[in-house]
């Protein structure tokens, strides 16, 4: 925590009632120094499991753990005083039943100090949408494309085109009649975005679907340039920070190759100085 002054961060009452209004801004987040440059500038920061592609090199996020999401919760939380912390529910911790959901749901929000969690699914997981916002779990959803279930979509592909567009658009009618606060809406066509944003009274939150969604979120490493394995059509580079670090790991080892570095300002004198800092 800082000790600057800080405002409380909302809750997700306060995220389902900006339905409607100024636009959410939200990121992932995965560690604490990143979240402490996003915690001033987004209502919400997600804990995704996109970590695991993100920062432990995974082709999926179907390896990624509970253990996982605990620990990079945590050290989310500790980078935030603003921004509400909300945690996604790993591959295969929440799909079986509502019991199991409840369970794993519940470890993530006293473990990490989450405001809420995130899981996938539309229809099929209504039925446990609703019994974990009962039991006092405030739940986002996520459609359309559902990165978990890479393995049956056959590939990061739109969802919701043609004749799909029907059943998206059921999802999202279901999220929001179980109780879910908001939904993520991933890789929609823009046309079904805005009138899922339209008809559903529950904040959208887009990932490649429509500048008319209730808010939008991308995954930071992709915004800032430091992920560079694959570039998703609707991730915006913000800034190309990753070619910035790789030049200045260059530089270091240029030096350190020509016993340029350290200099005389890097290291240590036999006596210390009479006054002055005590590096
Ligand atoms: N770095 C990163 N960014 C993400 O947005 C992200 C992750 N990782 N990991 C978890 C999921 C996976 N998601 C993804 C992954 C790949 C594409 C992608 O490559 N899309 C291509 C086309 C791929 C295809 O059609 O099969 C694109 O151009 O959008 C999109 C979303 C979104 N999430
Ligand atoms: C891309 C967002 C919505 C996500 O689920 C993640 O980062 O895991
Ligand atoms: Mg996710």
């Amino acid at each position: 925590m800082s000790a600057t002054a800080h405002k409380k961060a909302p809750n997700a009452e306060d995220i389902r009632s900006r339905k409607g209004g100024d636009p959410l801004v939200s990121l992932t987040a995965y560690t604490t120094p990143m979240a402490r440059l996003m915690d001033a500038h987004c209502d919400f920061v997600l804990v995704g499991d996109s970590v695991g592609m993100v920062l432990h090199g995974l082709t999926s996020t179907l390896g990624v753990t509970m253990e996982m999401m605990i620990m990079h919760g945590q050290a989310v939380a500790r980078g935030l005083d603003n921004a509400m912390m909300v945690v996604d529910m790993p591959f295969a911790s929440y799909e079986h039943d509502p019991a199991q959901a409840f369970r794993n749901a519940a470890r993530l929000m006293s473990e990490t100090g989450a405001g809420a969690v995130k899981l996938e699914g539309g229809v099929e997981m209504a039925e446990t949408i609703r019994f974990l916002v009962k039991r006092g779990i405030p739940v986002m959803a996520h459609i359309g494309l559902t990165p978990q279930s890479i393995n049956t979509l056959g590939g990061y592909k739109v969802q919701g085109r043609d004749e799909q567009a029907q059943a998206v658009l059921a999802d999202a009618h279901a999220v929001t009649d179980a109780g879910a606060f908001s939904v993520v809406l991933e890789k929609v066509p823009q046309n079904l975005a805005d009138r899922i944003t339209s008809e559903i009274a529950i904040p959208t939150i887009g990932i490649g679907a429509s500048v008319g969604c209730d808010g939008q979120i991308l995954v930071v490493d992709d915004m800032l340039g430091f992920f560079t394995a694959f570039k998703p059509k609707f991730v915006k580079r913000y800034a190309d920070l990753g070619p910035l670090a790789e030049a200045a790991i260059a530089e270091y080892a240029a030096e350190v190759r020509a016993r340029s570095f350290p200099a005389d300002e890097h290291v240590f004198a036999d006596t210390a100085p009479a006054t002055g800092s005590k590096s």
